[in-house]
């Protein structure tokens, strides 16, 4: 296994994408977010929210028709679509000068057939980078799965995934990985899969098959529901906005830690919520 590093505060502070004098909303990034179901419509606002705070110039929100009116109302400056009629060309191709990125699975339920067939139309689709969370994660896992990421491997387009220990743990199951030390198991599901592993937990381990990075900035007030659904919309900004797989996730995680800790100042560790570690964003930011 490769040894395991962390990225320095000036790296990290070195990736942040400020935007330039001559930006306009397309050249910062589309953020593409296919998330949210009837049964969890709040992981939708919350992966959405967290993209537009995290820089991404123009953040659509694609989910279930249940959820549409939800997701409008907790931010008017999100463009929402339902999934119905989601067709292959709607979803986005990065080009020089306009990145794009997706997210996908955030509030989806992980045995619902229909959320699987968007998990695989995003996979199949979309040129641009794509980040796998929550009940789509087990996707991955099928055949099918595998079979479409190995396809984006050999055309070049990126596939993040961030699983929970319980979700690698399913990740590593059809391989058979070792589950018990998450920087091995970072790299371990990084190779399987072909994708750029964040494995998260009281500690971050990141890996793309070749470096893996430790993050240990976080709290344990980051230890509540919807957490997660925060930290997907952050690093999926932080793809659309064009940066490469690996920094996304490592400086998506670092932001995340100390939007954290920002939060929990301010709310203590017993009361912060997801919705907190969203509005202290900024605060991460001028942290570095
Ligand atoms: N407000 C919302 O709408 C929320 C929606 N969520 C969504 O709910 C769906 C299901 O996600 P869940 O994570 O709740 O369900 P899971 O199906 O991933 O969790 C089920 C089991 O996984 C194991 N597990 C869960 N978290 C773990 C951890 N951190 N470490 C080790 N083992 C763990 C436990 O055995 C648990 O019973 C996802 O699509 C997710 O995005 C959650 O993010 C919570 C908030
Ligand atoms: N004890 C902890 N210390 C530091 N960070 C934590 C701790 N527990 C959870 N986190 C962070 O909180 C987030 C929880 O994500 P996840 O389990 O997917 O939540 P959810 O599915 O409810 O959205 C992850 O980024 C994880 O690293």
């Amino acid at each position: 296994m490769a040894d395991v590093r962390s990225y320095t505060s000036d790296e990290l502070t070195a990736l942040l994408p400020l935007p330039e004098r001559e930006a306009n909303k397309y050249t910062r990034g589309v953020l593409f977010a296919v998330v949210g179901s009837a049964q969890y419509p709040g992981a939708a606002c919350l992966a959405g929210t967290a993209g537009q705070r995290t820089g991404a110039g123009y953040t659509r929100v694609t989910t279930a028709p249940e959820a549409e009116d939800l997701v409008r109302s907790c931010s008017p400056s999100l463009v929402v679509r339902s999934f119905e009629g989601l067709a292959a060309a709607d979803l986005p191709v990065a080009r020089d000068g306009h990145p794009a990125a997706c997210v996908v699975g955030c509030g989806f339920d992980p045995n619902d057939e229909k959320s699987a067939s968007l998990v695989h139309l995003v996979l199949k689709h979309a040129a641009a980078p794509v980040l796998v969370d929550g009940g789509a994660l087990q996707t991955l896992a099928s055949s099918k799965g595998r079979r479409l990421l190995r396809r984006r491997f050999v055309n070049g387009w990126p596939t993040v995934v961030t699983p929970h220990a319980g979700e690698a743990a399913r990740l590593a199951k059809p391989f058979d990985l070792p589950v018990d030390d998450h920087a091995e198991l970072a790299h371990a599901i990084a190779l399987a899969y072909g994708v750029i592993a964040a494995v998260k937990g009281p500690e971050t381990f990141v890996s793309d098959g070749e470096q893996i990075v430790r993050m240990a900035e976080g709290t344990p007030a980051l230890a509540k529901a919807g957490t997660g659904d925060v930290l997907a919309g952050m690093v999926g900004a932080l793809l659309a906005q064009g940066l490469d797989p690996l920094d996304a996730a490592v400086l998506g995680a670092t932001l995340h830690a100390r939007a954290g800790r920002a939060a929990e100042a301010l709310m203590t560790s017993i009361a912060t919520t997801a919705e907190d570690v969203i509005d202290a964003i900024p605060a991460a930011l001028r942290s570095f």
